[in-house]
């Protein structure tokens, strides 16, 4: 029997967000490498493409995504998770409300939410519609300009709510701090630059995973 999208989405642990890399014109390579090494879930986060564009590329990803059983993520725009049929749509707090998304996408998708607090974390936990959350930034980002970090206390807050839903933390997270981030409490982490710019990103991913397992 297949899993559905929600065992999936349980049993995930290591999350990457990723820009097209347009310029450097690698994105499918980069993705076998990163999925090999074991990142679950991917979701494109390019704010520079046009929805044509970022259709197209989607397109590029499911089909690796698919090879690797990896799930599909589309950042902010609910039209497009429809038309790509993705498995993950990720809505931030200036994004559509999740009813809303919900209306465009059907049931059959998953939804995240972006918190930066354990008081929205908590709202997001008991959210009609909502399959999983994140919270950060835990530490301030290059990859998220002018955005406070939420710190490590805030993913503290989270665990002692024991969320019902699967929750990752999200924010200034390498290998070198991973630690930090799993005595904290998170078993869940996503990530941008600690793979996007890693010089092997299958080890770095299959470090990553070793270590998320570990942790339990
Ligand atoms: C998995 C994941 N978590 C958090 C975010 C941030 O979403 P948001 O606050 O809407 O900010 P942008 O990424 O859209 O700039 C995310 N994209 N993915
Ligand atoms: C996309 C994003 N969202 C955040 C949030 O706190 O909601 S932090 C972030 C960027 C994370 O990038 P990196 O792993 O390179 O620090
Ligand atoms: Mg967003």
């Amino acid at each position: 029997m297949t899993a559905s999208l929600r065992e999936r989405l349980a049993s995930a642990r290591l999350y990457l967000c990723t820009d097209a890399r347009t310029e450097r014109g690698d994105l499918a390579g980069f993705l076998d490498e990163a999925l090999a090494g074991g990142v679950d879930v991917v979701q494109l986060r390019d704010k520079t493409l046009e929805a044509r564009q970022e259709l197209a590329v989607l397109e590029t990803m499911r089909e690796v995504c698919e090879r690797h059983g990896a799930l599909l993520a589309v950042n902010d725009r609910a039209d497009i998770a429809r038309a790509v049929r993705a498995d993950v749509l990720h809505l931030g707090q200036g994004d559509l409300p999740v009813r809303h998304a919900r209306d465009v996408i059907g049931d059959g998708p998953l939804i995240g939410r972006s918190n930066s607090t354990v008081e929205l974390a908590s709202a997001a936990d008991g959210e009609d519609g909502v399959d999983y959350f994140c919270v950060g930034p835990v530490w301030a980002t290059p990859t998220k300009p002018g955005r406070a970090a939420a710190g490590l206390p805030v993913v503290e807050g989270v665990a002692a709510l024991r969320p019902a839903r699967p929750w990752f933390a999200i924010g200034g997270i390498d290998l070198g701090n991973l630690d930090e981030v799993l005595a904290a409490g998170a078993r869940r982490v996503v990530v941008v630059r600690a793979l996007t710019e890693a010089e092997d990103p299958r080890a770095a991913a299959a470090e990553f995973g070793r270590r998320l397992a570990e942790a339990g």
